[in-house]
């Protein structure tokens, strides 16, 4: 029998087309990606396997229900869904986004138990309830009540799930039968991580998937922490690691989980500020993952809020008015964890925002970030992550103007993909290449220079003269003078326009008398920088 996933959506039953399904996939985590099929895939915990296969194997003589207790991320829902998979049993998964009303319970439950119960064991089709210990409010009202009812009068079976065995009433206690789940040893975690990378096609140091595993016991936030060390990168040091440690308290995951679930927003904002995410990125993670983690009216305010921060993130880009970042954040982040009314359980499967897959750039678009930031970062003397943060924006202004624009590209040494970045993917692909050509034209005329430079220099040494005394060889003072001064800015015309570029010369040579200050056209001449474009 072909297993089917089956989603409750308020409050009936639709059935996931395969279409639907491929999509989700491929917006997955890793976490889900590499979620384990069969129960023979479960790492660790072989003592609960084993007696949650044995109940399945011997279903007619036992207690209808089990429940799998234990931590977060310890494998007690993939166990469920592996164990279906090797019986071959149809599933209807029940979790807390959904509503488990006692009506709800009983629909699905009864929908369960009229199929297939008297067609023997390769008919049945389990029924999974995730989060069972937090089957209490209004919003699942009656919830607990119909799941005894049903745990007594169904002849399908149960799983129920829950991280506090104890929070379960005695009643429910007492009608399934219970099994543990521990926490995963460390070397069990790191298998499974060295498994992702080579999947993943990552190169990663033993070292750095043994501190990733040290940290937790808990194997979802283990592949977590690995995707984050990993978005953007091909391999992942005991450096990147650790940096993550210093910089990145908390990874892009948890803190998402700190703003969906969390129900301190001044939390999930001291979080947020540590993360090494620019704000235009972690509202693309929340835009992304909202629809995943609310529902209905909480949804909506959800969105209201995200607008909101969309709106000072316009203006901080239109205006330079970086102060503005902070109510974007405090709208993306506190504004979106406050408009959450209803509690929502389970673990979403957050992902990375869609257009960078969709792209197929996730890593490339981080890669072409990167190493725009350190050549700023170079030119400036600052940090990647100040360059992210504060000349991001002020280049995005810069290069509106093309002239601008070009000077700065052949200055930084701009590759396509980062000119495209800084243009903010508003302008079209031949406006980039045109300012790419024409940078590129421009460092040539640069190089042509510098040898001319050189080679007069040189011409001038070879007959002897006296280092300090080029002007006399009968070259034009001034030009010569400038030739020969270490790390002198050389003037640029493009076109022969009045506009030009000043191209950083690293022609070091000889102490010769300080030239007039003044450019050819009389005026007098400054040491610019990016400010001034
Ligand atoms: N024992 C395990 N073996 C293999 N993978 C695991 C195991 N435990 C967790 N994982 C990985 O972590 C992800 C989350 O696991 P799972 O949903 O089974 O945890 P859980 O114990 O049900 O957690 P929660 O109580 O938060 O729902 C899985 O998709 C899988 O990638």
């Amino acid at each position: 029998m072909k297993m089917q996933r089956i989603n409750l959506c308020e409050g009936y039953v639709r059935r996931m087309s395969e279409a639907e399904e491929g999509m989700a996939q491929n917006h997955e985590d890793w976490a889900e990606k590499y979620r384990p099929v069969s129960l023979n895939d479960i790492v660790g915990n072989e003592a609960a396997v084993k007696a949650l296969k044995k109940w399945a194997e011997n279903f007619d003589s036992g207690k209808r229900a089990v429940i799998l207790y234990g931590g977060p991320g310890v494998g007690k829902t993939s166990a469920a869904l592996a164990l279906a998979h090797d019986m071959g049993w149809d599933y209807i998964e029940m979790n807390a986004s959904d509503q488990r009303t006692k009506d709800a319970i009983n629909k699905v439950a009864g929908s369960a138990s009229r199929t297939g119960t008297f067609g023997g064991a390769r008919e049945r089709r389990l029924l999974i309830l995730d989060e069972a210990d937090n089957l209490h409010g209004t919003y699942d009202r009656g919830g607990e009540s119909a799941m005894i009812s049903v745990i007594k009068s169904s002849g399908q079976p149960i799983v129920l799930i829950a991280n506090d065995y104890y929070a379960l009433s005695k009643q429910l206690r007492d009608i399934a039968e219970p099994i543990q789940f521990r926490p995963i040893l460390s070397s069990s975690i790191v298998k499974v991580l060295k498994r992702i990378c080579t999947e993943e096609r990552i190169r990663c140091e033993p070292e750095a998937l043994m501190k990733i595993a040290e940290r937790t016991h808990d194997l979802r936030s283990a592949i977590n922490d690995l995707q984050a060390a990993a978005i953007g990168r091909d391999e992942v040091t005991l450096a990147d690691v650790t940096t993550g440690e210093r910089d990145v308290p908390e990874s892009i995951f948890k803190v998402i989980g700190l703003i969906f679930r969390g129900d301190d927003p001044k939390k999930a904002l001291r979080a947020v500020q540590d993360l090494d995410e620019s704000p235009e990125d972690l509202v693309g993670w929340v835009d992304e993952n909202l629809p995943r983690a609310y529902r209905d009216d909480d949804l909506e305010r959800g969105f209201e809020a995200l607008s909101r921060a969309d709106l000072f993130l316009g203006r901080v880009m239109r205006r330079q008015a970086y102060g503005m970042w902070r109510y974007a954040s405090f709208m993306m982040v506190a504004g979106v964890n406050r408009a959450r009314r209803h509690r929502y359980g389970g673990y979403p499967g957050y992902s990375a925002p869609t257009y960078w897959q969709k792209l197929g750039r996730a890593r490339t678009a981080r890669a072409v970030r990167d190493s725009l930031a350190s050549k700023i970062g170079k030119y400036c003397h600052t940090s990647k992550r100040e360059a992210r943060a504060v000349y991001f924006p002020l280049l995005h202004a810069l290069f509106n103007d093309e002239d601008a624009a070009i000077c700065l590209a052949a200055r930084l040494r701009l590759e396509e993909e980062e000119i495209a970045l800084l243009m903010g993917g508003e302008r079209s692909s031949k406006e980039v290449e045109k300012i790419y050509d024409e940078s590129r034209e421009l460092i040539e005329k640069e190089v042509e220079h510098e040898i001319d430079v050189f080679a007069r220099f040189g011409s001038v040494a070879e007959a002897g003269k006296p280092k300090n005394s080029v002007a006399e060889a009968g070259k034009p003072k001034n030009s010569v003078a400038e030739a020969g001064k270490p790390k002198k800015k050389d003037k640029l015309s493009r076109d022969g326009g009045d506009d030009s570029c000043e191209v950083e010369s690293s022609i070091s040579g000889p102490a010769v008398d300080e030239p007039k200050n003044e450019a050819p056209d009389g005026e007098p001449k400054k040491q610019r920088t990016l400010f001034d474009f």
